[in-house]
């Protein structure tokens, strides 16, 4: 049966991805819509290639450009408004939400609500908002299918398991691009080792978040809204070789884990597909050859966003929007070569510290918290 899918990011490191699957199995999934942001020249190549119904890019100008080289049939849009078309407005029946940022909220949420399933790779949508986005799921009777591939490992080691027998999730940490290096020799790094990360290629704002440990914190949080277990129960494990991508403690001491090569293409496929699997294009995993697995223990004065992370995840409310929010500001001033790398946590710090905050938020408080942080992690000046 062939699968109808839109992507959210079709033109990034997911959306890309997401698209070489589509290909290696073409009778298997129809594109319906795709956006991008501001690669518009990719996106045209995609449109012609995929031949969604709908497209849409970040901007009035680019739209007009894509207008002109996309098939006849294909609607453009462009803004918060293409967003919204794309995933809701076709006859998708699965979303991959493979856009950056909390700016994935309001189409995801708008997807959930026209009934389709999602592809959840924009973890900071739930970070944001999992209170929100989990009920509304739960109330359409809609899945949260995970692409992250932590989460997909947990997915797939709980398959059939009672979640009352779940004793911890272990979450696996690369270590990112800094692993080996002490708190000391983080002065001076540069943008360019900082997106060095030794197992995954993906896109620049999640590359920093690794090596931040931010990436981890989101995925805590992640977890606790996708697979409903408190904070207590779950445990974040350094293990550099990205090979064992998460596992599952029992109570009777089983511990169920999920391997594979570092390929996004495996869990991607697995989301769209679930619960069938078929072969995937990516490499057989040769553990001989890798000969040895390593783990640390985390350290959390190393790697003070992942403290931060589960303080906020503990606090709930609008503190986790207020985490996700200043670190996305700040990562792009790190980028941009305005603060440093250390400054990234202090930035995040700086907006835990002075924001206060309201539980049970609605959206509207969601978007107005995130807009405060956003404001004062823009302005914060060292
Ligand atoms: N990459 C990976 O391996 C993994 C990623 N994730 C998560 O998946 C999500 C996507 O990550 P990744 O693919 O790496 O990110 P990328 O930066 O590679 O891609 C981001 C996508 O979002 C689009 N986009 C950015 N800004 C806008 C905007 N203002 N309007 C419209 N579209 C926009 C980009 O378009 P354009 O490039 O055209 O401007 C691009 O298509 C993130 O939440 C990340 O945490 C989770 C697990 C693994
Ligand atoms: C591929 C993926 O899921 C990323 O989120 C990855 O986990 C990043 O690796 P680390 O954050 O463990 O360095
Ligand atoms: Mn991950």
């Amino acid at each position: 049966m062939t699968k109808r899918i839109a992507i959210l990011g079709s033109t990034g490191s997911i959306g890309t991805q997401t698209l070489d699957i589509v290909a290696n199995a073409p009778e298997r999934f129809q594109v319906e819509a795709i956006s991008g942001g501001y690669n518009s020249k990719l996106l045209i190549e995609q449109a012609k290639q995929f031949q969604p119904k709908i497209v849409s890019v970040a901007t009035k100008e680019l739209a007009a450009e894509v207008a002109l080289h996309v098939p006849s049939q294909t609607k453009v849009y462009y803004g918060e408004e293409g967003l919204l078309e794309v995933a809701a407005s076709t006859e998708a029946e699965l979303l991959v939400t493979a856009l950056v940022g909390s700016q994935g909220l309001k189409p995801t949420l708008a997807a959930i609500e026209a009934g389709k399933q999602i592809g959840l790779a924009n973890k900071e949508t739930l970070v944001s908002a999992g209170h929100i986005v989990t009920e509304a799921a739960r109330t359409k009777g809609v899945a949260l299918l995970p692409v992250d591939s932590e989460h997909s490992a947990i997915f797939q080691c709980l398959n059939g398991e009672k979640r009352a027998e779940v004793a911890k999730l272990i979450i696996t940490a690369s270590g990112g691009s800094f692993r080996d290096r002490t708190r000391e020799e983080l002065v001076g790094v540069t943008v360019e080792q900082a997106l060095a990360h030794p197992n995954w290629s993906m896109g620049a704002k999640i590359t920093i978040d690794s090596a931040t440990m931010v990436n981890k914190g989101l995925e805590v949080i992640e977890a606790r809204w996708l697979f409903d277990l408190p904070y207590d129960q779950i445990e974040v494990l350094i293990h550099p070789e990205s090979v064992i991508h998460s596992m599952v403690e029992f109570v009777d001491r089983s511990v169920m884990a999920q391997l594979g090569n570092p390929d996004m293409r495996v869990p991607i496929q697995y989301a769209l597909t679930y619960p069938d699997r078929f072969q995937t294009p990516t490499i057989p995993l040769k553990l001989a050859a890798i000969g040895k697995l390593h783990f640390r223990e985390m350290d959390y004065e190393r790697y003070p966003c992942l403290r931060m992370a589960f303080e906020s995840g503990r606090q709930g409310g609008t503190t986790p929007t207020v985490y996700n929010a200043a670190n996305e500001v700040a990562v792009a001033r790190f980028l941009k070569g305005e603060i440093t790398f250390l400054q990234i946590e202090q930035v995040i710090e700086g907006a835990l510290q002075k924001h206060e905050s309201f539980a049970n938020p609605n959206l509207a408080l969601i978007e107005e918290q995130d807009a405060w942080a956003r404001a004062f992690a823009a302005a914060i000046r060292f």
